[in-house]
């Protein structure tokens, strides 16, 4: 199978050499080849250059992508989008006054999603979350990290898990799993959060890591979920499992959970809607990406991640969804994209690097994913036509995906 796109407009994200993340000033850098043309063989980046210096290729498919852009598919790190049913009522409640907080203590929120998710059975959860996988692949998303965190019973846990496996087993996307059992006190350990924390660390850590079917570990840090402490404790026993922390810190409260990521090497810290001096400081000199989740900060009024303040003190930061029932019922990169723009006052090089290669690091992908660079994944959006990038974010709420190729293989145009 192979696949010439020619007479590309502007192909973004050019790196001969294989670069895996990009920081501070340089995310202002986006380099690009103005009438290109891009050569795929199998699922593989093969080839790339200006069409003066095209020689002719014989292949399958050849696209002419005349006043079209072509750019790595987007990259998002940050997903719940294995979950049943809906929260549409709680949203109409937050409308009418009630706050995120205030519906979660009345037994809404988490453990609302929980209780349908333990009651769904794994075909139907799979089946729902296949939905939305395929949604947001059709809007140009070529890699997702997903988590657990709606189960909240080892078995309903292990049951997402399972669904994961299953997406990642039939879908072209690359999905990389991750465990987040901490993501809300059940129910019946309301008055024993220790009891829970131990059940994560003994029971379902060991199980999930003898399985397989974890990469990553995450916990909601926050006021009235998990504690510096009791997060301190379920990533120690992670490691010992290998499963690597990318965690839930600072949407509403700072209790230290950035220092905390850092010093055990997390992946990546996401939401970060509140963020200190000392978190700026904790993460220079580290391999820790911050994620910023302003989709999540739309959909629920709350603060937007000062971006601005960690990429100007030479940080990289990365963008995703959070697409989850709750806080950020959809999974639309390109509006995350343009609201990383409008709302974050990222450029929009700084927000395609954020949503690429940054969101590729922040799954542990970017030496395969998030630019186009000889030997790569061929996971690309071939945009509707326009004249520059720059009208991605710009034309917010619109689709600017005309057509992807994920694994090498290209899908149908959107209808
Ligand atoms: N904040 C924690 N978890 C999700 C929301 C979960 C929910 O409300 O269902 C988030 O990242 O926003
Ligand atoms: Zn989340």
């Amino acid at each position: 199978m192979s696949i010439l796109i020619k007479n590309i407009k502007q192909l973004l994200q050019v790196h001969q050499d294989n670069i895996k993340i990009v920081k501070g000033a340089d995310m202002k850098k986006l380099p690009l080849i103005e009438n290109a043309y891009i050569y795929i063989e199998d699922d593989t980046i093969v080839e790339f250059g200006t069409m003066a210096d095209y020689k002719t290729i014989d292949a399958e498919t050849v696209i002419d992508a005349s006043g079209k852009i072509v750019l790595p598919s987007w990259c998002d790190s940050h997903t719940h989008i294995v979950y049943a049913g809906n929260r549409v009522s709680e949203f109409v409640d937050r409308i009418n006054g009630l706050s995120y907080t205030e519906i979660a203590n009345r037994g809404g929120g988490i453990l609302n999603s929980a209780k349908t998710l333990q009651n769904t059975t794994e075909n139907d959860l799979y089946e729902q979350s296949l939905k939305r996988l395929n949604a947001i692949i059709a809007m140009g998303t070529g890699a997702v990290e997903i988590k657990t965190g709606y189960g909240l019973t080892v078995d309903a846990e292990l049951k997402m898990l399972n669904v994961i496996k299953r997406l990642k087993q039939t879908s072209l996307a690359k999905i990389k799993p991750t465990l987040l059992a901490a993501h809300a006190i059940p129910e019946e350990y309301k008055n024993d959060k220790q009891g829970y924390v131990n059940k994560i660390i003994k029971e379902l850590i060991p199980k999930a890591s003898a399985l397989r079917i974890a990469k990553y570990i995450d916990v909601f840090c926050e006021d009235g979920y998990f504690s510096i402490e009791d997060t301190d404790a379920i990533l120690k026993a992670a490691k010992k499992h290998y499963l690597i922390p990318k965690i839930h810190v600072n949407q509403f409260n700072i209790l230290g959970g950035v220092a905390l990521g850092v010093k055990h090497n997390a992946l990546s810290v996401d939401h970060l809607e509140e963020l200190n001096n000392d978190d700026i400081v904790a993460l220079k000199n580290s391999n820790t990406m911050p994620v910023a989740l302003p989709a999540c900060s739309y959909f629920l009024g709350i603060p937007y991640t000062p971006a601005r303040q960690i990429i100007d003190a030479g940080l990289p930061l990365a963008i995703a969804t959070d697409y989850n029932p709750g806080s950020t019922p959809s999974g639309n990169m390109n509006f995350v994209v343009s609201t990383a723009c409008i709302k974050l006052k990222m450029t929009p090089e700084e927000a395609i690097n954020a949503a690429t290669i940054n969101g590729a690091y922040a799954m542990g992908i970017s030496s395969m994913y998030g630019s186009i660079t000889r030997g790569k994944k061929a996971n690309l959006i071939i945009t509707k036509p326009m004249d520059d990038y720059s009208s991605i974010p710009y034309e917010f709420g619109d689709n600017p995906v005309g057509q992807v190729i994920i694994n090498g293989q290209l899908l149908n145009p959107l209808k």
